[in-house]
């Protein structure tokens, strides 16, 4: 059986990026930057005030003696002339620092009589200034490509004066699930052995997240001709296939063999990893495809540890990004492994990770329950409470 990082690192290299497109700003976030960007312009432009207040000389002021108010400075409209020795400008936050001044004092500590208004000693050593290009400079690089536009990101890329940004394509994703079993949400109830097909909606909910385009999702029953007919399709109208279920060693598991006509070229199959043992990946001409376990726990863990690296790769980023794994201690001590990684799940209590007690790779409840995989490598031994473990969020 392969190895998950041997798996991980077949899947980094049969998977590229897509071509990039340019998208307007206002419909970028979650996007990924094909190009850097850098500023336009600096930020602030000029020296502009932290605070609502007075700009004045700090040389020629000293606190108690009045100053001649001379004007009046806001954001984008600044005051005209230049601030001479006993003079001050009326100034908002935001606004230029008028030429001759260098400081700015909170109007909390002026005292304003008509034109006139002096300071309150004690009105601290603060400047109150931002020095143009404190933030950035002209031309500076602000994200590089390969960023993904969070919503901190988009910011910093308006902020850098543009109106659209250079971005990968979202990748076109059909999500299939196979069993006879399987009856729409709503409709297994009425059918007697029939049960609600939840896997392809969480996963499809995991894609979206990852930034995938769901071009369709459904399911199909057990025959291999009607799948085989699907499989085309399916692989006509998307840069990515992920067929779920079928994928074990039973005599109704066609999801592999319904790409066979298809040229199927096996990348991984078979790892030594639990849950998820049977997934599977490979490529079917431009068309890449992975099979999940049906077992809901197992295909959402594997979408978790597979697809989501994938889809980074399909956009330009690197597997590592989409597997941020973290050093957590366990709050509870956990059994030893054996000869396949296993990835347990957990809930955060303020001891650390808790497994949740249903480890079944079937379960669902346990499934929508669990936060974080806990990463316990082959033959790992039994680990005490306290233990710093890898972990990755669900
Ligand atoms: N003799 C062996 N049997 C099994 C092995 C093995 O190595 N030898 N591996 C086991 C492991 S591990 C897993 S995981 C499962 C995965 O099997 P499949 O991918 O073939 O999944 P199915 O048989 O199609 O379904 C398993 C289970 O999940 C339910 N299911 C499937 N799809 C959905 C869906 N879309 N929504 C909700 N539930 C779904 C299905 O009804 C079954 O109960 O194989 C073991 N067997
Ligand atoms: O590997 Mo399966 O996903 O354990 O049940």
């Amino acid at each position: 059986m392969t190895s998950f990082d041997a798996a991980l690192a077949r899947l980094a290299q049969a998977a590229g990026p897509l071509d990039s497109q340019s998208v307007p700003l206002a419909v970028a976030a979650g996007r990924v930057l094909a190009s850097p960007v850098h500023a336009r312009l600096a930020s602030p432009r000029v020296a502009v005030s932290a605070m609502d207040g007075y700009a004045l000389a700090d040389a020629t002021t000293r606190a108690g003696d009045w100053l001649e108010v001379i004007g009046e400075a806001r954001p984008g409209l600044p005051f005209g002339g230049e601030v001479g020795p006993g003079q001050a400008v009326r100034l908002f936050t935001g606004a230029p620092l008028p030429p001759g001044a260098d400081r700015v004092i909170m109007q909390e500590h002026a005292e304003r009589d008509g034109g006139r208004v002096r300071f309150t000693p004690g009105y601290g050593p603060a400047w109150h200034v931002r020095a143009a290009g404190s933030d950035f400079a002209e031309g500076a690089l602000l994200l590089e490509a390969g960023t993904l536009l969070t919503p901190r990101a988009l910011l910093a890329a308006a902020a850098a004066d543009m109106a659209e940004l250079t971005v990968y394509r979202r990748p076109r994703l059909a999500i299939l699930g196979t069993g006879d079993e399987l009856a729409a949400p709503g409709t297994a109830a009425s059918q007697p052995f029939a049960i609600p097909e939840s896997v392809t909606l969480g996963v499809a909910a995991l894609a979206a997240d990852s930034g995938a385009e769901v071009v369709w999702r459904g399911s199909h029953g057990d025959d291999l001709a009607g799948l085989t007919e699907r499989a085309g399709a399916l692989l006509a109208m998307s840069d990515l296939v992920v067929v779920t279920g079928g994928a074990s060693v039973g005599d109704y598991d066609f999801a592999k063999a319904m790409f066979a006509a298809h040229g199927l070229d096996l990348v991984f199959s078979k790892l030594a990893i639990k849950p998820g043992k049977p997934v599977w990946f490979g490529r079917s001409g431009d068309c890449l495809v992975l099979g999940l376990p049906g077992n809901p726990t197992s295909a959402l863990v594997t979408a978790s540890l597979f697809l989501r690296p994938l889809l980074a790769r399909l956009q330009g980023r690197p597997v590592a990004a989409a597997l941020p794994w973290r050093r957590l201690p366990l709050a509870a001590p956990l059994p030893p492994t054996g000869d396949r990684e296993t990835f347990v799940r957990t809930i955060w209590d303020e001891a650390g990770l808790r497994p949740v007690r249903n480890q079944d790779s079937g379960a669902q409840l346990a499934l929508a329950q669990s936060e974080w995989l806990v990463r316990c490598p082959i033959d790992t031994p039994a680990l005490p409470a306290g233990t710093v473990v890898s972990a990755l969020q669900l």
